[in-house]
């Protein structure tokens, strides 16, 4: 049954994704906030915790248990990993779930423990979860309670590769992702790597050969290869509070250069909304998609012969995270795709 308009608790509101949830929903014709959580910020307004939406009506902060699930259609999660298979593997079946941690996107328990250090606790509901790359598993994302929402680099690496594996432009055995992060990607809780004074006037890798965002790719790309395919993905740290963006060496496939790789990527993104293919040789900065749910291709040829250089920006906490999360609401629900979501970035 198609809903009117979908009463919306946000699990986690109290941090950032959460509050970029707050700030995108608050266009969104058809989306009604009933509840919003938070775990050591419970009891307070939302004026409290994030004073740029204290002129906004919103419900205050409360525990999760303290919800009335009876009265709402769409769950947004936004807890740590781990805490979030156990809340999840509990919720009476009812609500749709859009999920942002990571806690559902590897389907392979044994990847998942090995890259997340604990076993996976809610492996019934891990079978239901569609993989939420909007433009990519819509059918499947229409059809499931359960979306797992793609992590920030992953979105950004995935959008400009799948679209070329499919139609075999490039050499599936040479991909490398140079992506750099701005720091609200670690989240609102202080850690000493996020803290002004490690971060600011440097940039630093970090997970290399590690990060758990490598077998997220390959998983997603590997989808759509039809072969198994494995990525040398490093992720840096940069000094900005948003943004993500990826460089990404390819070798091109026999009779393909760049610009017959543009055309691929112009083609295949021809009419989606948030996702845009710029000139040939043009390419995005990470201020060109900044609160935007936008994210920007650009396509260049490499100086060596037979290589190209793609790079791809995406605000991390919209494309990232909360924007593609009520893409995929709206997709669930039936909604138009882009409600909520018209947002132009913001420039400088
Ligand atoms: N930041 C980003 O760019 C992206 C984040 N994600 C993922 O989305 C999720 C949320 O990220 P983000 O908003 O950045 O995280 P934050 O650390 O900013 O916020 C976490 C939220 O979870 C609540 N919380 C923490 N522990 C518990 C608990 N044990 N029980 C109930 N609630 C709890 C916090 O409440 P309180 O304030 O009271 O502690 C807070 O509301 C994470 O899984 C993250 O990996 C995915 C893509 C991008
Ligand atoms: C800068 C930074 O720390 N970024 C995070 C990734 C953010 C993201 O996409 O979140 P998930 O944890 O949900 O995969 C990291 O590298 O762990």
């Amino acid at each position: 049954m198609l809903l009117e308009r979908a009463r919306i608790a946000i699990f986690g509101a109290s941090g950032y994704t959460g509050a970029e949830l707050l700030r995108l929903l608050a266009d969104h014709p058809r989306a009604e906030i009933r509840a919003l959580t938070a775990e050591r910020q419970a009891g307070k307004s939302i004026g409290e915790v994030f004073p740029h939406l204290a002129t906004y009506a919103l419900p205050d902060l409360v525990k999760i248990a303290d919800v009335d699930l009876s009265a709402i259609d769409v769950v947004f999660c936004c807890l740590p990993h781990a805490t979030t298979q156990e809340i999840i593997k509990d919720l009476p079946r009812g609500p749709k779930v859009v999920d942002l941690s990571a806690d559902f996107r590897l389907r392979d328990p044994a990847l998942y423990e090995r890259y997340y250090g604990h076993a996976h606790h809610a492996l019934e509901a891990q079978a239901d979860a569609v993989y939420g790359l909007s433009e990519h598993y819509r059918q499947a994302i229409e059809q499931t309670w359960l979306v797992a929402n793609p992590g920030c680099y992953t979105t950004a690496s995935e959008l400009p590769l799948i679209p070329l594996l499919k139609s075999n432009a490039i050499n599936p055995d040479a991909i490398i992702i140079d992506a750099k992060s701005g720091v609200s990607g670690a989240g609102r809780d202080a850690k000493v790597g996020s803290l002004f004074t490690e971060v600011s006037e440097g940039i630093h890798p970090y997970g290399v050969a590690t990060h758990r965002h490598g077998p997220e790719i390959e998983q997603c790309l590997t989808d759509f290869a039809g072969r198994s395919i494995e990525v040398i993905f490093t992720p840096h740290l940069v000094p900005m509070s948003r943004g993500i963006l990826a460089t990404i060496y390819v070798r091109n496939a026999p009779n393909f250069d760049a610009e017959a790789i543009h055309a691929r990527l112009a083609e295949a993104y021809a009419d989606e909304a948030f996702v845009n293919v710029m000139p040939f040789k043009s390419l995005p900065a990470t201020r060109h998609v900044r609160g935007s749910n936008l994210c920007l291709i650009g396509v260049h040829p490499s100086r060596v012969a037979g290589q190209t250089i793609i790079v791809s920006a995406i605000d991390n906490l919209v494309k990232g995270a909360a924007g593609q999360a009520i893409q995929n609401m709206n997709i669930q629900n039936g909604f138009a795709e882009h409600l909520g979501l018209t947002q132009q970035p913001l420039f400088p």
